[in-house]
């Protein structure tokens, strides 16, 4: 839109500059030059505005009857009679395309996200929350990262009726949606539970997705094709057994991408296909977004009109970059409880966004003896070590990505050294 504009405007100034010869020469005849050779703009012998000449007595435009211009039109230029209707539709015509290139030229430029520094007013604001249920591994925050964006949500807790674990926020346009990760059905980062706790931790858990407006049932399609498990079968069985209203369930087969021959997601979903407490099924690849697109509008269109729950601020980089920094630095002060954590520099070397969405994060510490790089390092590097892994951890769980942390450690350059 924006190249059409410019090509518009390149245009006029080509016909203006392509007009002003024809008119040259009657407006010369009638200016008020003083006779000199030199047409030199830089030694302007006349310049209008240093004269301020009275201005013309208004005169009313001639009136002419439409019809009688037209005839006239047709005889001078050869245009064909036009009724005074057809003229005025040709102006509106003329009008709303002028409006709609306007229109087209103030449109905001592309890289200005839509939404963004909007004030949507509370009673605008739609709201969806969503549970995430899923076996260990299944892809929960991947797909959460890839809807929330690059950017971390910070969220800023306005209400307080849920101690669920918050994987992410996206807010779009008038829109928020909260995905929760869900407690109870969480099987968690220890390992699948056994089969009869699935039944348990579902029935529990048919209480706490109350909460939700809506919940998400995510599975690995690739695993479930080389192998099948017996547990998450029996999760997403007992989750989709039975048509409820009010606790509305989908089903995501999730990494299609690792699944070379297409028809296998078919059967896959055929499979699943008599279960009718689902709404809808998805094929995703949370990863690489394949299919993710449908889901985020599918669930755009569930939000209903409630307040937003979360303040819809985003962790810039360097934000981001403060909190790398921060938890590094917290995690030396608790294992270094000597007087040299205060004399040694801390930097922040390297910051990278990798394409699967994790950070890779470079700091090094500067110390100014080699007595106090030993100290920090520990024998065989056990004290950064530690440092690194409890570091690492915390900024994975407030990123809510992998985190890549590089820490080194090395002696300052003496002066003229
Ligand atoms: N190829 C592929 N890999 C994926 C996809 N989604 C997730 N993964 C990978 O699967 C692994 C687990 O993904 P996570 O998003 O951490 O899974 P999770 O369900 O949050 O895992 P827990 O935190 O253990 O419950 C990671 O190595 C991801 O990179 C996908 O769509 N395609």
């Amino acid at each position: 839109m924006r190249a059409s504009f410019r090509a518009l405007r390149l245009t006029s100034a080509a016909t203006s500059s392509h007009i002003q010869p024809f008119f040259s020469l009657p407006l010369r005849l009638f200016s008020a030059e003083t006779a000199s050779d030199s047409d030199s703009p830089s030694n302007p012998d006349f310049g209008s505005s240093d004269y301020t000449l009275p201005s013309s007595p208004s005169q009313p435009n001639p009136r002419l009857d439409p019809y009688y211009r037209a005839r006239a039109d047709e005889a001078l230029f050869g245009k064909k009679m036009q009724s005074p209707l057809q003229e005025e539709e040709e102006r509106e015509r003329a009008t709303r395309l002028a409006r709609s290139l306007l229109e087209a030229a103030l449109e905001p430029p592309d890289d200005v996200a839509e939404g963004e520094d909007m004030v949507v007013r509370e009673e605008d604001q739609m709201s969806l929350s969503a549970g995430i249920i899923g076996a260990p591994n299944a892809g929960k925050s991947s797909l959460t990262n890839f809807m929330v964006g690059t950017k971390v949500a910070a969220v800023s807790r306005k209400t307080n009726t849920t101690t669920h674990e918050i994987l992410g926020v996206m807010t779009k346009g008038n829109t928020q949606i909260c995905f929760f990760d869900t407690p109870g059905l969480m099987i968690g980062h220890h390992g699948y539970p056994a089969a009869t706790d699935v039944r348990v931790r579902v029935e529990s858990a048919w209480n706490t997705i109350n909460l939700y407006d809506i919940l998400i049932v995510i599975f690995d399609v690739h695993r479930h094709l080389t192998t099948r498990d017996r547990r998450v079968i029996q999760l997403i069985r007992l989750l989709g057994k039975e048509k409820q209203p009010e606790k509305k369930r989908i089903l995501c087969m999730n990494k299609v991408d690792l699944v070379t021959d297409k028809k296998d997601l078919l059967k896959v979903a055929k499979e699943f296909n008599d279960l009718p407490g689902y709404d809808r099924y998805f094929m995703i690849s949370g990863l690489k977004g394949a299919g993710v697109k449908d889901l985020e509008q599918y669930l755009m269109d569930q939000a209903v009109k409630r307040p937003w729950e979360e303040e819809p601020k985003v962790m810039t980089e360097e934000v981001m970059k403060n909190i790398s920094l921060e938890v590094v630095r917290e995690r030396m002060l608790d294992h270094i409880h000597q007087e040299i954590p205060y004399v040694i520099e801390h930097k922040l070397m390297g910051w990278k966004e990798l394409r699967d969405g994790s950070i890779r994060i470079e700091q090094h510490f500067i110390t100014q003896k080699q007595s106090q790089r030993q100290i920090l390092v520990g024998k065989n590097g056990s004290k950064i070590g530690r440092i690194g892994i409890e570091a690492n951890q915390e900024l994975r769980s407030i990123f809510k990505r992998d985190v890549h942390l590089i820490l080194q450690v090395r002696v300052a350059k003496r002066k003229g050294a």
